[in-house]
């Protein structure tokens, strides 16, 4: 007999979030085993987070994943250039081409979809769709929850915000967000709405995502200010906290955690708590210009300080001082990917130099690892502040880019000094308490079983 209930799953095809969904789906597949669940993204997206043949073994049965177009124009075998544009392109098309997938899907399965999950940066697209069919759709919100807060009280700020003057007004006219200020607003809500689709399409998230049955934030409630997850809760049908999901145990569909390129070993070979680990995360939006790359390297080198660093090829090429990598080849180490997570857990590892994505921000404070930020896009501004200002637990580089002289006075306050050793201990009470959270008796585990539940009976 077929599945009674079929779940279909909207990508938003870009950096880590299709790998942090696909993480996700996979335990609510495991979960649910008697529902369906189909993943749909770019054959591009879909390559990288399912390749054939290995790890496409590891999907449940009841999950199969489907290609849908990236809106690159015909005749083009992809969209390419800047990364924004390749999300315009995706976003503009978005609705047409996930229907396609999903007619697909629904004759796979034999069964019409009972409900839809959506990364929350497709919510326009995912509420078209979902009205349209007349289903349930559940949006997942990948970023800080300050961020969602301020999608939602958008035509608030909009309103409030009309000159360059206004940039340094504290935003504590929203619950919890009295901290931040115009300034640190994600780029995606400032842009002019007419730029482009994506533009207008993030503008009107904030009013389109109350429509959902639910919201599922990637955060622990118990780490959340209060005043912001009471707010938040009184707007929305049903908030749900499901905690870092790329930190609570994986599904097999969890981002690659081998050692390939040999990065635990060779932290093996270290002091306690002498190596700084660099990343800029998963996708180009997010990397500093290479001056700034340029720059962060010359630190490294005059103060022959150990690095362990996720650098791409692309930008080694590119950005790095001749000879650097022989230079340094005693006391460094630059691989195109790392075992994050279980590097920033390594006892060599020191401080962590991040653009202060979401996730690396968590994973760092999950590791008790202090944190050098560099924030560069989107909501990157909002949790650097937490880092720096709310939670004590790292500084902000200098001036807001990564200067030789500036680099090297934070590598001395965080790896050496008594304020680096203050936001090392603030650091592990923080690791400490979320162990506590993410356990089994936290709230992350009861409301996994609630959106099990939701999607069973959709
Ligand atoms: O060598 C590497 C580099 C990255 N990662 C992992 O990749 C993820 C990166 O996630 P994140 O730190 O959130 O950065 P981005 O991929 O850049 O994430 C985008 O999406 C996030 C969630 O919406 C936003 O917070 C960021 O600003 C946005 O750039 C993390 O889980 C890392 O562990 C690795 O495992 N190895």
């Amino acid at each position: 007999m077929p599945p009674e209930k079929h779940v279909a799953i909207c990508a938003f095809p870009f950096g880590s979030h299709p790998w942090i969904l696909a993480n996700m789906v996979g335990k609510l597949a495991t979960a649910a085993a008697d529902v369906r669940f189909s993943f749909l993204s770019t054959a591009k997206s879909n390559h990288v987070v399912f390749p054939p043949p290995s790890r496409a073994a590891l999907i449940p049965s009841n999950l199969r994943v489907y290609d849908v177009g990236d809106g690159s124009p015909a005749g083009h075998h992809e969209a390419s250039g800047d990364p924004r544009d390749q999300a315009d392109l995706f976003l503009r098309a978005a609705s047409a081409n996930f229907q396609a997938s999903v007619d697909t899907a629904e004759r796979d399965a034999g069964r019409k979809v009972s409900l839809l999950l959506t990364d929350g940066l497709l919510t326009v697209v995912a509420c078209e769709i979902a009205e349209k069919w007349h289903v349930p759709w559940v949006a997942f919100w990948f970023s800080a929850p300050h961020s969602l807060s301020m999608h939602v009280y958008a035509d608030l700020i909009h309103q409030l915000r009309r000159n360059a003057d206004d940039e340094e007004k504290t935003l504590d006219m929203i619950p919890g967000l009295s901290v931040m200020r115009m300034v640190d607003l994600p780029e995606e809500l400032v842009m002019d709405p007419n730029m482009s689709v994506s533009c207008q399409m993030f503008r009107n998230l904030g009013n389109v995502i109350l429509r959902a049955a639910a919201v599922v934030m990637n955060s622990f409630v118990e780490m959340d200010p209060e005043p912001l997850t009471a707010d938040l809760k009184s707007k929305f049908s049903v908030l749900l906290h499901l905690g870092m999901l790329t930190l609570t145990p994986s599904s097999p569909l969890s981002l690659p955690a081998s050692d390939e390129t040999g990065c635990l070993t060779w932290l093996d070979s270290r002091g306690p708590r002498t190596v700084v680990y660099i990343s800029f995360g998963s996708g180009p939006l997010s990397s500093p210009p290479p001056d700034e790359i340029m720059s962060l390297a010359k630190a490294l080198e005059s103060t022959r300080t150990p690095f362990l660093w996720s650098l791409t090829d692309r930008l080694k090429g590119q950005c790095l001082p001749g000879g650097f990598e022989e230079r340094t080849g005693a006391h460094g180490r630059i691989v195109p990917w790392a075992p994050q997570r279980e590097v920033l857990g390594h006892p060599a590892c020191g401080a962590f130099v991040t653009h202060c994505g979401y996730n690396s921000v968590f994973e760092s404070m999950a590791a008790g690892v202090p944190m050098i930020g560099r924030p560069v896009a989107v909501d990157q501004r909002i949790c650097g502040k937490m880092v720096e200002e709310v939670w004590g637990i790292g500084t902000r580089v200098e001036g807001g880019v990564l200067t030789e002289g500036g680099m090297v006075k934070a590598l001395e306050a965080v790896m050496r000094s008594e304020e680096g050793k203050a936001m090392r201990e603030k650091a592990g009470e923080l690791r400490r308490r979320l162990a506590e959270v993410a356990g089994p008796g936290g709230r992350a585990a009861a409301d996994f079983k609630a959106l099990v539940e939701l999607i069973s009976t959709s």
